[in-house]
């Protein structure tokens, strides 16, 4: 069994995966006065979302998640890599596995009032995805409505159907956001930072919403985030990426409280103690200063022995070394060179880094 900060969950590491990236690889080519080059957002991520877990990608702005997210809701193409659906590779551009993959595959943003339609009131909002599945009559319309309310707690339903969602908190509305995405009678949410935006004292709500939702449903999530500590909170496994790059993953407990990277070791370092977790404040002190010099992602500069020197020649086939070398206390000659396969850690756990092959 996964060891996990949060003692419900049972279901066993071993379950499959239902949702896979193998190679899955992003350039994006630049304009103006970096035409030719790419930034090379997702560079060769593998990873595995398994049945009734949470995995939790981290890492700051700019590393790359917000595209991987994008790539695994089929909302961008890869450049080249896979994605599995239930083992099954999805193809983009097929309409047939689009359509066949978004039913199973929703996401939840970072700003419910962006992602619900703030013309209609959540009657309508939820009875579009729930058409899909044929046309039920009134009555049992808004008898599903009304539970699809009452299971991410907006309860009673009867009260919130006929709100328009400026009617609703913070923490509500991405409740209600939630509710529509269940509507589709997803297996996997991505929820991409869908706490970021709230009140401090709300965040906790909606992450027990979302463990709630995986333990009661047994639905698989990927829950992206910058904030380590939350991930610990909630996930069952943790990876770790870095301009393009995961570099560490693993159970979640092994990942925070075992950490191999040098990177994971400094997010963790600037994340707050855990008696201010969620609180959203940046750590203290000098971690804290030296995760912001670092970075997260690719930038535009194309000197290898920056920062993050992920911006290459168009063939986006020239990049070598680990982007953290730059900033890592431990670097050394060969990092420049290439970048490490996975290392073994024990128990799942794995590393990309030198120091640890
Ligand atoms: N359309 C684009 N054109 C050029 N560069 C892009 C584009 N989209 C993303 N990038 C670059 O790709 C890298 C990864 O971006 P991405 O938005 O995926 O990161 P992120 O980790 O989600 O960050 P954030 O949390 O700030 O959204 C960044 O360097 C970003 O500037």
């Amino acid at each position: 069994m996964t060891a996990t900060a949060n003692d419900t969950y049972k279901a066993p590491d071993t379950a499959p995966p239902i949702l896979e990236a193998v190679g899955l690889t992003r350039h994006i080519p630049m304009h103006g006065r970096r035409h030719g080059q790419v930034v090379r957002a997702v560079d060769g991520v593998d990873l595995a979302l398994r049945r009734g877990q949470i995995l939790a990608l981290v890492g700051q702005s700019g590393s790359g998640k917000s595209t991987l997210a994008r790539l695994l809701a089929l909302g961008d193409r890869p450049t080249s890599g896979e994605i599995r659906f239930d083992g099954r590779p999805v193809n983009a551009e097929r309409r047939r596995d689009r359509r066949r993959h978004y039913g199973h595959v929703q996401m939840i943003m970072q700003d419910p009032f962006a992602s619900l339609n703030r013309l209609h009131r959540l009657r309508y909002i939820l009875s579009r995805p729930l058409r899909n599945f044929g046309t039920p009559g009134a009555a049992e319309l808004e008898a599903r409505i009304i539970e699809l309310l009452e299971r991410v707690n907006l309860t009673p339903g009867r009260e919130f159907i006929d709100k328009y969602p400026h009617e609703l908190s913070g923490g509500q509305r991405q409740r209600a956001a939630v509710a529509r995405a269940l509507a589709a009678d997803p297996s996997v949410l991505l929820g991409d930072e869908p706490v970021s935006m709230l009140d401090v004292s709300i965040r906790l709500d909606i992450l027990n919403l979302l463990t709630e939702l995986r333990d009661r449903d047994g639905l698989s999530m990927l829950y992206i985030t910058h904030d380590i500590a939350s991930a610990r909170h909630v996930a069952d496994e943790v990876v770790v990426m870095f301009s393009g790059h995961l570099v560490e993953g693993g159970p979640a407990e092994a990942v925070t409280q075992n950490a191999k990277h040098p990177y994971t070791q400094l997010l963790l370092a600037a994340s707050p103690d855990p008696d201010r977790l969620l609180s959203g404040e940046a750590g203290t002190g000098t971690a804290a200063a030296s995760l912001a010099a670092a970075a997260g992602g690719p930038d535009a500069d194309d000197d290898p022995d920056s920062a993050a020197g992920s911006a290459t020649g168009a063939d986006g086939g020239t990049e070598a070394g680990c982007p953290f070398r730059a900033r890592c206390p431990h670097a050394q000659a060969i990092c420049a060179e290439r970048m490490p396969e996975a290392a073994d850690a024990g128990s799942g756990h794995w590393v990309r880094c030198w120091l640890h092959t």
